[in-house]
C-alpha cells in the first residue's frame, strides 16, 4: 500500500510532494492545511477535482478517509488530479443537493476560488441531485458510478467490452436525459465525457432505448460466438483469478502462465477477460483472468459485463486473490464474495490468495493514504497517535487457516515469494477436482486442439 500512492502519479504533469512525504515517512507525518498553490503544482490541461463523501453519522472516520481515497485512486486513474476533499457527516443525504446548504455553501467557496474542472461524488447521485448541484456549483458534477463508467470506456480494447461499457452507460443515462450538463462547454471533454454521455444528453429517449436494443442484441451475438469457444474447451478444467480491483491478479496471470498480460498499479486495468493455457505438474488447464471488482458496483453495470463474468461462472476452481497490505483487504474480500454471490458464482471451490506480503506493515498509519488531498477539516486528518497495529503475517495465516474452510495461502507474486507452492497446491486441487468431475475418464486428455483457445 505505500507505494501505491506516488507510483500511479503522472509525474510528468504533477507535482505532488505530499505523495512523496507519504511514501517516506509514515510517523508523525501531517499534511498540512491551507494554501493549496503552495502545494499544488498542476499544468494547465490537467483537470482538477474536488471530492465529497457524505459518510453516515456513526461511520469511523479511518473508514471514510478509506473511502475517499479509493476516490481519490480511482480519479487519478481517471487522469485527473484531486486537489481536495470535503466530507459532511449526515444521518441522511440531502434530497434535493446531496451535502447541506451550509456544505453546498463552502464547497462552491473553494470552487470559485481554485481552478477545478469537476467535482466527484462518492455516491450515486439522483438525476435530480446532479442537476441542482451542477447549477449551484457550475462545474462538472460526476458520481461514483459515472466514474467508473468513464474509467471503463478509457480501458475497454475489445468489441465485446467496448459494447459492454457502452450498454452501461447508456442505462445509466436513460433515466438521467433530462438536459444535463448543457450549459457546460462540451468541446472541453475530459473525465466523464467519454463514450455517449455529453454527445447524446439531448437526444430523445426512443433512440437511446433503440441503442440499448442494438447493444444488447450484438452482445448475444458475442456471446453465442464465446459459447462456442467454450464449447471446444469443454473437458478441459478451467481456473478463475478473481478479485478486488489492483490486487495483483494480472501479475499473477503473467507469473503462473507466462503470458504478458496489461498490469499497472491503476484501477481496472483489465476490462477483458484473457485465457491461458497452463500445465503444472502435468495437469493442463485453462487460466482466465477477469475485471476486478469494486465496493459499491451497481449490478446493472455488473449485468452488462455477462460474457466476461461467465468466465468466472464456468471455472472449476477460483483464484480469490486479495491485497493483504490494504488496510482494506477484510472488506474488499466480503466486497468480491457479495458479488461472486451476485453473479451465482459463490459456491466454487476456492482458494484465498494473499498477495503483496511483500509490502504487508504491522503499523498502519490512516493518514498516510490520503494522497497527498486537502481535506477540508481535522477530523479527515489522522495524526501519529493514530497509527493502528495490525496482526502479525503469522497471526493472519494462523486465523485465516483455522476459521476458513477453504485452502489459504500467503505470496508476493511481485517477489516472488511461495508462488510454486502456490502452483502445486493449485495442480493437488485440480486433481481432485478432475476426478471427482470425470470419474473413470483416463487423467488430462491432450490438450492440444485447445493450444488455440483464446
Ligand atoms: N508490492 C507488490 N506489488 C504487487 C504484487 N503483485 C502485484 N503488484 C503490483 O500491484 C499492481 C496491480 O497489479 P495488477 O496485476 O495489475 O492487478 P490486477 O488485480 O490485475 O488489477 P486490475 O486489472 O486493475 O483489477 C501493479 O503495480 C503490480 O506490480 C506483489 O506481490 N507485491
Ligand atoms: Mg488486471
Amino acid at each position: 500500500m505505500a507505494n501505491r500512492p506516488a507510483s500511479k502519479r503522472r509525474t510528468n504533469s504533477t507535482r505532488h510532494p505530499g505523495a512523496h512525504d507519504t511514501v517516506k515517512g509514515r510517523a508523525g507525518r501531517i499534511l498540512v492545511k491551507g494554501n493549496k498553490d503552495a502545494t499544488y503544482e498542476t499544468s494547465p490541461e490537467q483537470e482538477t477535482a474536488v471530492l465529497v463523501a457524505v459518510p453516515d453519522k456513526r461511520q469511523d472516520d479511518a473508514l471514510t478517509t478509506e473511502y475517499l481515497d479509493e476516490l481519490a485512486f480511482l480519479t487519478e486513474t481517471a487522469g485527473t488530479v484531486p486537489t481536495k476533499r470535503f466530507i459532511q457527516k449526515l444521518e441522511k443525504p440531502d434530497l434535493r443537493t446531496f451535502v447541506g446548504s451550509g456544505k453546498l455553501e463552502e464547497i462552491r467557496a473553494y470552487v470559485q476560488h481554485h481552478d477545478t474542472s469537476v467535482v466527484i461524488f462518492d455516491d450515486d447521485l439522483s438525476p435530480s441531485q446532479l442537476r441542482n448541484l451542477e447549477a449551484e456549483l457550475k462545474v462538472k458534477i460526476l458520481d461514483r458510478t459515472l466514474l467508473i463508467l468513464d474509467i471503463f470506456a478509457s480501458r475497454a480494447k475489445t468489441a465485446t467490452s467496448r459494447t459492454q461499457v457502452e450498454l452501461a452507460q447508456y442505462q445509466y443515462l436513460l433515466p438521467r436525459l433530462t438536459g444535463l450538463w448543457s450549459h457546460l462547454d462540451k468541446q472541453r471533454g475530459g473525465v466523464g465525457m467519454r463514450g455517449p454521455g455529453e454527445r447524446e444528453i439531448e437526444t430523445d429517449r426512443r433512440v437511446v432505448r433503440d441503442r440499448i436494443s442494438l447493444l444488447k442484441e450484438q452482445l448475444q451475438e458475442f456471446d453465442k460466438q464465446s459459447q462456442v469457444q467454450r464449447k471446444a474447451r469443454a473437458g478441459t478444467l478451467r481456473v478463475a483469478l478473481v478479485g478486488y480491483t489492483n490486487v495483483g491478479k494480472s501479475t499473477l496471470m503473467n507469473l503462473l502462465s507466462r503470458a504478458d498480460v496489461f498490469a499497472e498499479n491503476k484501477l481496472f486495468a483489465t476490462l477483458d477477460s484473457t485465457v491461458r493455457k497452463v500445465v503444472l505438474d502435468n495437469v493442463p488447464f485453462l487460466l482466465s483472468d477477469t475485471v476486478g471488482f469494486i465496493r459499491k458496483l451497481p449490478t446493472r453495470l455488473i449485468e452488462s459485463f455477462k460474457s466476461t463474468l461467465d468466465e468466472i461462472r464456468e471455472a472449476d476452481l477460483l483464484l480469490h486473490v486479495v491485497d493483504i497490505s490494504h488496510p482494506m483487504f477484510e472488506e474488499h474480500i466480503q466486497v468480491v464474495n457479495d458479488t461472486l454471490k451476485d453473479i451465482g458464482a459463490a459456491e466454487k471451490p476456492t482458494i484465498l490468495v494473499f498477495n503483496k506480503i511483500d509490502q504487508y506493515q504491522t503499523d498502519v498509519d490512516p493518514a498516510a493514504h490520503l494522497h497527498g488531498v486537502e481535506p477540508d477539516h481535522a477530523e479527515d486528518l489522522h495524526h501519529a497517535d493514530d497509527v493502528q497495529q495490525r496482526p502479525t503475517l503469522e497471526q493472519l495465516q494462523a486465523s485465516y487457516m483455522a476459521r476458513l474452510h477453504d485452502p489459504v495461502i500467503f505470496i508476493s507474486a511481485q517477489e516472488r515469494q511461495n508462488v510454486d507452492e502456490l502452483r502445486s497446491m493449485i495442480s493437488r486441487r485440480l486433481r481432485v477436482l478432475y476426478e471427482q468431475q470425470y470419474p473413470g475418464h483416463p487423467p488430462f486428455p491432450d490438450l492440444s486442439a485447445y493450444s488455440a483457445a483464446e
